[in-house]
Formats: structure tokens, sequence, C-alpha cells
């Protein structure tokens, strides 16, 4: 079976730097794996090849074995690949039903028709009754987004994100900036994502890395460092040097 997610000697380059050096990474189907690195690792611009935002020097990309390098943003999306994104103005007015509720119909090709849709459609409802649920919003789902807590925007950007329906979740730092008082929720949450969604969580706050995942690679210098259990990789010697010994968590 093909991995959910797959990168072969994928490059990048930003004129003599190279951000991505030749990264090879297998993401299995319900994987929870994590990629962490020091500041300027490359993380960032690994994602943005990933997703398509940024076009590749060279190397491919794999979604469940088809080959989606040349592919735009829209047809990765469309082809089951899932990202966080910061909240945007346009949420910030809305409260979390009516973002759901249109990232639901969205999906399912409903365009502006969205309310429509839903006073009629049983099943889209309790879709969105479930991500609200789920996603611990249900105290806030009738406020403005703007709002919430800042730990509740970002479970909503996971909610969003999961009403895509996709196959694999690229989570782009989703505890960055949230208090430590909201952090067990998130942590709680995550935990319970559904595992036929194959995630690769990109984080600086270790304590979520080690709790949530269970396999984790390193990036250093855009080149793929090291990669293990989260017991080799805590235990590795070579990582602890460059990554986990220092002051920088990040
Ligand atoms: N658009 C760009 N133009 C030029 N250099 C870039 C660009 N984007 C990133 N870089 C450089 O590429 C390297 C990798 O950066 P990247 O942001 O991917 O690392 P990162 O691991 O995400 O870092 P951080 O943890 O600080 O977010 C860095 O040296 C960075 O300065």
């Amino acid at each position: 079976m093909s991995a959910a997610l797959q990168t072969i000697n994928l490059e990048k380059r930003f004129g003599g730097l190279v951000a991505t050096n030749k990264v090879s990474l297998v993401l299995e189907h319900g994987a929870r794996h994590a990629l962490i690195g020091p500041n300027g690792a490359g993380k960032t611009t690994f994602v943005n090849l990933l997703t398509g935002v940024l076009p590749t020097d060279g190397g491919r990309i794999l979604l469940d074995g088809e080959d989606v390098t040349a592919r735009s943003q829209i047809q990765r999306a469309r082809l089951g690949l899932g990202r966080t994104f910061q909240i945007n103005q346009l949420f910030a007015a809305m409260t979390p039903v009516e973002s759901i509720g249109l990232a639901v119909s969205e999906r399912m090709g409903g365009g502006g028709d969205i309310w429509r849709r839903l006073g009629s459609r049983r099943d889209i409802l309790s879709e969105i009754a479930e991500l609200v649920e789920r996603f611990r919003l249900t105290d806030v789902m009738d406020q403005p987004t703007r709002a919430l807590p800042y730990g509740k925007q970002r479970l909503l950007e996971i909610a969003l994100a999961l009403a895509g329906n996709p196959r694999v979740l690229l989570l782009d730092e989703p505890a960055a900036g949230v208090p430590e008082a909201e952090r067990g929720e998130l942590l709680e949450t995550l935990a319970e994502l559904p595992r036929d969604v194959s995630i690769l969580l990109i984080e600086h706050d270790m304590d979520l890395v080690f709790s949530f995942a269970e396999r984790i690679t390193v990036l250093v210098n855009g080149t793929h460092f090291a990669e293990g259990s989260v017991a080799e990789i805590m235990a590795d010697a070579r990582v602890q040097e460059v990554y986990l010994g220092s002051d920088e968590h990040a």
C-alpha cells in the first residue's frame, strides 16, 4: 500500500541557500508524525512545498501514491491534502457554526447556496453539530470568532480543516500563541482526531510533540537529520546536541 504522503528527494533553493535539501519523508496511513527542527531548519518551506504554495526545484510529492508535484494548491486540497490556516478577516466576524457550515457546504459544492442547503439537509446539520462538539466549541458557537479565547480560535482552525474531509492533515504550529491554561484542551482534542486522517504536525512546543506524535522527523539546515519513535529521538545524542539540548526550543 502507498504511503498517505511521501516526498522523494524534495528540493528548494532561495538563491544560494538550500532550504530543502533532498528531503525524503514517508507519512504512513493513520500516522501521528511530527516534524521538528531549530529555527531556520526549513519546516515552513517544507510545508509550503507540500501544499503547493511554493514550487519545488527538484524531487517529487506523492499523495496516496499519486504524483501531485505539479498540482495546484486547490487540486491538492481536492485530492485530500488539508492544512490549518490562521483565522483571517473573513472568519473573524462569523461564528464557529457559520464558518464550519460554510466549510462543510464548500466541500459538498454548495458555495453560496449554503443556508438553503443547510436548512434542508439533516446530514449536513449533524456534521456541523458533531464538529462543534468534537472541537469543544459548543459554549462559544454563536459568538463572533474575533471574540473567542485564542485557544478556541485555534481549535476552530482545525475544525475547519477537518470539515474539508482531508485524508492527510498538516497541522502547522497549532499551539503557537495559545496560553498555558488553554493548552490542555487543545492537546486532548488533537489526541482525539480520527485515525483515518494521517497527520503531520509541525510544532515548536515540545510538550505537544512528545504527547501527540508517535514518530518524529528532525530537520536541520534543510536536511533530513534524524527520524524515529519519540523514545528514539529523545535518546538520540546527535539530536540533543543540535536541538533538544540547546536553550532554543524552536
Ligand atoms: N522566501 C524566502 N526567501 C529567501 N529565503 C527564505 C525564504 N523563506 C525561507 N527562507 C530561508 O530558508 C531557510 C528555512 O526557513 P524556514 O522558514 O523554512 O525554516 P523554519 O524551520 O520554518 O524556521 P522557523 O522555525 O523559524 O519558522 C531559512 O534560512 C530562511 O531564512
